[in-house]
């Protein structure tokens, strides 16, 4: 017991003194080393080997930089990142994200983060993210070629089918991935198993556009199942009107929940009848265009410029679908006077320590992120399968198989929750059942 809180404190202390300014970061990993200890002090074997002391560092950091022209003729250059993180279960996997606010703490609590979702799919992938603080905001269709282009340019001598497949994120959609693809194919012929998410003219997989929203209502599904609750008549708030959001609008909507809230960077829409998916894909997917334009569209609805997290009305689940740290302690704790139950995180890391902690305090069910997200990355995994065989497997397929993993995803959550005697944690619960698979592999493969 003493030698295992030793271990984690000394842990601590050196992410601390290597990297005293990646906040994101620090918040990701203390979470995961403070949610282990119980697995330590079962296993001595990963104390004595370290194991814990690799898995925090990660295996390999890129970064450079990425010139590229405006349409106004001007030179700009943006700082380009990609973690490799682990690669002990499979090649690398993640996304890459496309935000002014990117920078190495970011890149690598989601690459970190990336390791225990990954695991917790059952399929072999690793732990890796990448990105740019470009900020795609304004610019035109062209300005996202050139950019794309000019990342690919250096990103693809450090990528490979085998080795590492990034993905989309935050700003990088179906038309990015097509730009990135292209540039890099012009410089090493065709390999559609370098990136996922493509095009379905090109080697995409049906549902990946899907994935990671109807993923979250599954998951949702499984874990109101557990508690002999169910989806349908339940009032729901969701952040964010991006991909994960869209997604996620749909399930809930088709299975019987009816959603009130969504939001963007510049504020949020509360539509008491329930979002009109058509509408929101018509502003977000085809005109680019800001969540404001939906009041003008539908006369229920109302527009402000709070967080959506601020709104005081009751219901009774919370999907953060947009950012890291959006919602603070007293955002949680209105949510449980507004008489929340449950909260599942669409989005990475949404919730900041103090209203994870809120949460547990009012008895609300969490979700993270790392369980309830891993639908997007798991249809990447069956993206790679299908380029691998090169066949193109059917909607329904690919469907069935992610509701089967994310239901797996809660059954593994919740049985190491229960084999570990931590009641409803599935924060823990999915931790822990992320890390036993990656550390017996450590284990097993030596000095890693
Ligand atoms: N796309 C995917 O397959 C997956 C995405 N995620 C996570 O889901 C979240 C959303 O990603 P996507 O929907 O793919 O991105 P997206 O680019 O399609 O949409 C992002 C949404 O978040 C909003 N947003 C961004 N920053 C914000 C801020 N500071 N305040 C309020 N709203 C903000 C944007 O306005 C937009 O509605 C991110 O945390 C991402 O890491 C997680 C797993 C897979
Ligand atoms: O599909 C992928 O490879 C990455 C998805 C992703 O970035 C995530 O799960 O956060």
């Amino acid at each position: 017991m003493e030698e295992v809180n030793t271990y984690l404190e000394d842990l601590k202390n050196t992410i601390e003194q290597r990297d005293p300014n990646q906040i994101e970061f620090k918040e990701a990993a203390f979470e995961v080393l403070d949610n282990l200890k119980p697995v330590l002090e079962r296993h001595p074997e990963y104390i004595k080997r370290n194991i814990l002391g690799s898995l925090i560092e990660p295996e390999r950091v890129f970064q450079f930089r990425i010139p590229w022209q405006a349409d106004d003729g001007s030179f700009k250059v943006n700082r380009g990142f990609r973690v490799q993180y682990n690669s002990t279960i499979g090649p690398y996997k993640g996304g890459l994200r496309l935000h002014p606010s990117v920078n190495l703490s970011i890149v690598k609590f989601l690459g970190f983060e990336q390791i225990f979702k990954n695991s917790l799919t059952g399929l072999p992938i690793g732990g890796g993210k990448g990105g740019s603080d470009f900020n795609s905001k304004g610019k035109s269709d062209s300005e996202i070629m050139r950019f794309c282009q000019s990342f690919m340019t250096e990103l693809q001598k450090y990528i490979g089918p085998d080795l590492d497949v990034p993905a989309g994120d935050i700003g990088v959609g179906g038309r990015e991935i097509g730009f990135l693809y292209g540039q890099y194919k012009r410089l090493n012929g065709s390999k559609p198993g370098i990136l996922t998410g493509k095009g379905l003219d090109y080697g995409g997989s049906l549902a990946r556009t899907e994935a990671t929203g109807f993923g979250l209502i599954y998951y949702l599904n499984a874990l109101l199942n557990g508690q002999s609750d169910k989806l349908a008549g339940k009032k729901i708030k969701i952040s964010g009107s991006g991909n994960v959001a869209i997604y996620a609008l749909q399930k809930a909507t088709e299975l019987g929940a009816k959603v009130v809230t969504m939001s963007d960077s510049d504020g949020c829409i509360f539509d008491p009848n329930g979002i009109d998916l058509d509408v929101i894909k018509q502003i977000k997917e085809v005109e680019r265009g800001r969540i404001s334009e939906y009041v003008k569209r539908v006369e229920t609805a109302t527009y402000s410029l709070d967080s959506v997290w601020d709104l005081d009305i009751n219901y009774d689940i919370a999907l953060p679908c947009a950012t890291q740290n959006e919602i603070n302690e007293k955002q949680a704790g209105l949510m449980a006077v507004n008489g929340v139950k449950y909260v599942a995180e669409g989005a990475n890391m949404p919730s900041t320590p103090e209203a994870i902690t809120t949460y547990k305090k009012h008895k609300i069910i969490y979700a993270p992120g790392k369980a309830a997200n891993a639908g997007g990355v798991a249809v990447s995994a069956l993206e790679m399968s299908q380029n691998s065989e090169r066949l193109a497997w059917t909607f329904e397929e690919v469907d069935k198989l992610l509701k089967n993993i994310m239901e797996s995803i809660y059954a593994k959550s919740a049985q190491a929750a229960k084999e570990y005697d931590l009641g409803d944690d599935y924060q823990a619960g999915a931790n822990i059942a992320g890390f036993e698979k990656v550390a017996r592999a450590m284990y097993q493969q030596g000095l890693v």
